[in-house]
């Protein structure tokens, strides 16, 4: 049987999240860390732990069929590559930063400027959607550093925390794109290949679902019953089973991790006791 191939950062951010979620998704990889390439034990699966930067040349040559790697570098050097699924990892930003003395009025502010970046092309489409024409200086790390050694007056590269910017005296100014890692997939996929590939989507669609949400269970008076249970989303209903005390009811249900505290607060105003909060592995709908 064909196996799919999968290209994974080899190191950096994205090697630890990327490998854990093929992990979650039941998926064993016998890892040597030095090597390029690993195969599963229990899916038709193949690894390739690649240069991020790179993947996008290997998935279009049909090297690899599918790869995890971030949204911005697609968008940089790969638009003809079509993205499966979203992976919720890996969130940053691509922007532009100019020196904090500097006063910023606008997009136009970078006319005739020298900017420093890793992401030529996404400057370029940026400002030339603009109608602003700049100097662009290719360099490939420790971009931050350029103002301050006379190299550039402003640098376009990834912001997160921000911490680098505010460490480098400069200021975000203008956010060209959001960007988290991504399932990316070859234009050359064999159909064979495909049916591997939507196999794996359906375990790691479970498996983010998951991620989203938390199994709570609770004691309820059997009278706040129908109040309580109106603050409950759940997947299709919330389960009530009789306690073995009278006149009370074990509520189970699904909430969404990002409105579980507000939710909480609301179901003990209401009456809920014994609130359990479970983590879930596994979400199919
Ligand atoms: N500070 C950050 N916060 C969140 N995500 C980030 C951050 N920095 C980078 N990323 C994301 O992780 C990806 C990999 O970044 P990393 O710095 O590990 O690799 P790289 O040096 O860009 O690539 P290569 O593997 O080619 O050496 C980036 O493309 C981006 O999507
Ligand atoms: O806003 P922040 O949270 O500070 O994150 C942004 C920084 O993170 C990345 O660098 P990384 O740490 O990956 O180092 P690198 O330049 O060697 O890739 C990116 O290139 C920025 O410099
Ligand atoms: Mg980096």
């Amino acid at each position: 049987m064909k196996k799919i191939r999968i290209a994974i950062q080899k190191s950096g951010r994205l090697n630890e999240d990327s490998l854990q979620i093929l992990k979650d998704c039941g998926i064993s990889i016998d890892n040597g860390k030095d090597q390029l390439k690993a195969s599963s034990r229990n899916f038709p699966l193949e690894v390739f732990y690649l240069r991020n930067g790179d993947i996008p040349q290997y998935l279009r040559d049909g090297v690899v069929d599918i790869a995890i790697i971030g949204e911005n570098v697609l968008i940089e050097k790969g638009e003809d590559i079509s993205i499966a699924e979203k992976l919720g990892f890996s969130k940053c930003k691509v922007s532009l930063a100019v020196p904090k003395s500097v006063k910023y009025k606008s997009v136009a502010d970078f006319e005739g400027k020298r900017i420093a970046t890793s992401y030529p092309n996404t400057v370029k489409n940026y400002l030339d959607s603009k109608g602003v024409k700049a100097d662009l200086h290719i360099i490939n790390g420790s971009v931050e550093i350029a103002p301050n050694i006379g190299l550039a007056d402003a640098i376009c590269d990834i912001v997160s925390s921000g911490s680098t910017l505010f460490k480098n005296n400069l200021k975000e100014v203008e956010v060209m794109l959001t960007s988290e890692a991504v399932l990316a997939v070859s234009p050359q996929i064999s159909q064979e290949r495909t049916v591997l590939l939507e196999d794996l989507r359906f375990r790691i669609q479970s498996v983010l679902r998951a991620r989203q949400s938390k199994y709570v269970l609770l004691n309820a008076p059997n009278e706040k019953l129908n109040e309580i249970i109106g603050l409950l989303p759940g997947m299709r209903s919330p389960t009530v089973l009789p306690l073995a005390e009278e006149g009370w009811s074990s509520v189970h249900t699904v909430i969404n991790k990002d409105k579980f505290w507000e939710v909480i607060q609301e179901l003990k105003k209401a009456g809920a006791e014994g609130i359990l909060v479970c983590p879930i592995e596994k979400m199919v709908l």
